[in-house]
């Protein structure tokens, strides 16, 4: 019997070089338990994937600041903020978030995504002086209000599927998972997760990405 599951995207689905893994196609397609795509990415990608998916549209996105369930949408998050600290960086001479044409923010209606390559305390100083915080994903370093996350989109998940989270099981690589795996019933990091992932998690996959997911699909499934 399979249990909802919450499911990373970058680092998670993808393989090593980028790109989903196609291999994820058919199970998750499949999965007869609800199937939710948690991510840092903005709103319009994971909508795209479970597009593409041919899977109901329920979607945390940009870590937690907009919702997407079965038609129900939810914005949280502080849009105010981001903004304001991508115009400092500007003013700084860095790129407010990547360099133009930004296409990680430019359908981005809450958090601010951020190229790993500006330096952290500059980064961490200008979100701390607009209430925001900030979690790397591996990918990027993400400027975000500290009341959302993947968990808080999670319990609004839940909400509205009448689900409790802790019938979840999620997969993820990165610090922006593990609030959510702290919320649910199983939580697996794969193999190439960092530190912060792979500590909160209750398991780790001996594979790698998408092998580590479809280890915990197969554990999971099993049961
Ligand atoms: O957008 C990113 O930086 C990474 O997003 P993820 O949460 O899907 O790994
Ligand atoms: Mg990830």
């Amino acid at each position: 019997m399979s249990r909802p599951l919450a499911i990373d995207i970058d680092g998670t689905m993808t393989r090593s070089a980028g790109g989903i893994d196609e291999r994820l196609f058919a199970p998750l397609r499949r999965w007869d338990a609800p199937v939710v795509l948690a991510t840092g990415k903005s709103f319009a990608y994971p909508v795209a994937l479970c597009t593409f998916l041919d899977i109901p549209e329920r979607v945390i996105a940009e870590n937690g600041g907009v919702i997407l369930v079965d038609g129900d949408l939810t914005v949280a998050g502080d849009a105010t903020a981001a903004r304001q600290v991508a115009e400092r960086l500007r003013q700084g001479g860095y790129p407010g978030g990547w360099p133009e044409p930004d296409m990680h923010n430019r359908w981005r209606e809450t958090e601010l995504s951020v190229t790993r390559s500006v330096p952290l305390e500059l980064l961490d100083d200008l979100a701390a002086e607009h209430g925001q915080t900030i979690v790397d994903s591996g990918y990027a370093y993400h400027v975000k209000s500290p009341s959302v996350s993947k968990a808080t989109g999670l319990r609004r998940v839940c909400d509205r599927l009448d689900l409790d989270p802790g019938a979840f099981v999620a997969v993820g690589d990165s610090a922006n998972d593990a609030e959510l795996f702290d919320v649910v019933g199983r939580s697996y990091a794969v193999a190439n997760a960092d530190e912060t992932a792979a500590e909160r998690a209750d398991v780790q996959t001996e594979g790698a990405f998408a092998d580590g997911v479809l280890e915990a699909l197969d554990e999971v499934a099993a049961e």
